[in-house]
């Protein structure tokens, strides 16, 4: 499988093969033998799906802390997406740094992004649809933010031609240095 990594240690990107004929394509969208060499032996535990309507909206940046640390698989099945994982390990050379990647239906990549980095994206389509697999439960008490245009991270996110469309959780989220320490 075609395969990337990058600088900051423990992101992939990872793109499975597309078999094409004249009723449309095949494709296994995972497949432990071929990811665990990639991405480490995971076990997912949850599925999710979301669809966000128009171009510009913008979901993050989110994790979840330990004990219900996530690492999370990500695809998307329509549209198009500007996707990004902070690396928010405190002992990590790149702590604070950034990988961004556009998924699309298109392309047909994945994402892995491994516990230790907040994630969140912004729809490049519209009616994009995100489909992604995540090593752990959905926990609200461990679930955390951290403010997508906090300066210090230096994000390029792409411009929509209006606002942004954001939840009103995410208008709030706190900046890299307000944020205590989450993991080692
Ligand atoms: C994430 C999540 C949300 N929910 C519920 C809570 C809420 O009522 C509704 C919408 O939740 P949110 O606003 O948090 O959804 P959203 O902003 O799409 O959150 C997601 O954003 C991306 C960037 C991620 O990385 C994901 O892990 C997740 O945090 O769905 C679940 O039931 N299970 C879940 O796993």
């Amino acid at each position: 499988m075609e395969h990337q990594t990058f600088e900051i240690a423990g992101p992939v990107l990872l793109t499975p093969k597309k078999f094409g004929d004249a009723r449309g394509f095949f494709s296994e969208t995972y497949n432990e033998r071929a990811f665990a060499p990639l991405i480490g032996a995971q076990r997912f535990v949850q599925d999710n799906q979301s669809l966000s309507g128009p171009v510009g909206t913008l979901r993050g940046l989110h994790f979840q802390i330990d004990p219900m640390a996530q690492g999370k698989l990500v695809r998307v099945v329509r549209g198009a997406i500007f996707d990004v994982a902070v690396d928010l390990r405190r002992s990590s050379p790149t702590f604070g740094q950034h990988v961004s990647v556009m998924l699309s239906a298109q392309n047909w990549s994945q994402f892995w992004i491994p516990v230790g980095f907040a994630h969140g994206f912004c729809t490049l389509e519209p009616d994009t649809e995100v489909v992604y697999k995540v090593t752990e439960y959905y926990a609200p008490d461990c679930d955390r933010g951290l403010a997508f245009d906090d300066p210090a991270l230096g994000i390029v996110w792409p411009k929509p031609a209006g606002e942004y469309l954001l939840s009103p959780k995410d208008r709030n989220h706190p900046s890299l240095r307000d944020l205590p320490a989450c993991f080692a």
